[in-house]
């Protein structure tokens, strides 16, 4: 199936507050332009999943190879490099992931110099071309976060984390709290970046709806537990788990 390595390769990760709290002994392999969306109910442990995938939380047990090299054997520093340049992280409250004293423009240009761009003039270029791509008029580059809405605040972390062209991205609820045509257009505009990019994301929803629009794979959470993985379209038209079973009944109902 897969003739190249894969991006990542996550085998038994475990990482429990209390049983049942956190996640426990999770594996699969992501490969290079793969969507995975991992689902479940409030509390199965897809955030605290996540903040370990993305070198943000050590696991207790298991180990993640990201290109072949264990993630948790790297120093500090090399993997907060990581996640500021081939990495990037969306979080479910964009604030969480600008800078709200910097403005637009700075807040994509600082990833820019991250990966060594030193040039003003080209730094601000790039910055206004992904504002106009996120669909924030270029007119607002020198405005603060602040004085965003929740969905241009949103767009414009997708910006900032995507400017460096990211090989993997991780994505806590990217759409919740969103109103719904709001949401509707940002998954539109994910779907269209993730395809032109080629990006590797790994995608923490509740809402099924984000689930089958954007994952090729999904992984199904419970309790800590994967309870259930495969395709997309497999998963939600054929769940084979009764927990499955239920969170896909319980939309339809
Ligand atoms: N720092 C922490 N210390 C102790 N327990 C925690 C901590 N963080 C999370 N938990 C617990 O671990 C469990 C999993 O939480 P997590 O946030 O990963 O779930 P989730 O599936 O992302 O939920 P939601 O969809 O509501 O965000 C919960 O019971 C939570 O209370």
């Amino acid at each position: 199936m897969h003739s190249e390595q894969p991006l990542l390769a996550v085998s038994q990760l475990t990482h429990l507050y209390a049983p049942g709290k956190g996640f426990e002994a999770v594996s699969f392999d992501l490969y290079p332009g793969e969507v995975l969306g991992i689902v479940g109910e409030s509390g199965s442990g897809k955030t605290t999943l996540l903040r370990s995938l993305s070198a943000r939380l050590a696991p207790q047990q298991g180990q993640i190879c990201y290109r072949g090299q264990d993630l948790y054997q790297l120093s500090e520093s090399a993997r907060r490099r990581l996640l500021r340049t081939e990495w990037g992280v969306v979080h479910q409250h964009p604030l969480e992931g600008l800078r709200p004293q910097v403005t637009a423009g700075g807040n994509i240009g600082e990833r820019l110099m991250a990966v060594g761009q030193r040039h003003y003039g080209d730094i601000r270029q790039q910055a206004m071309r992904w504002l106009q791509d996120v669909e924030i008029p270029a007119s607002r580059i020198d405005d603060l976060p602040t004085t965003f809405s929740g969905g241009m605040q949103q767009r414009l972390q997708i910006a900032r984390n995507l400017v460096t062209q990211p090989t993997l991205v991780f994505m806590d609820e990217p759409t919740g709290g969103l109103d719904v045509s709001v949401q509707a257009r940002l998954l539109d505009l994910l779907r269209t970046l993730v395809r032109e990019l080629n990006l590797a994301v790994v995608i923490v929803t509740h809402d099924l709806g984000v689930a089958r629009l954007l994952a090729h794979r999904l992984l199904v959470m419970k309790e800590g537990r994967v309870v259930e993985s495969g395709l997309t379209d497999r998963v939600l038209d054929d769940p084979h788990h009764p927990y499955t079973q239920l969170l896909v009944s319980s939309v339809l109902s």
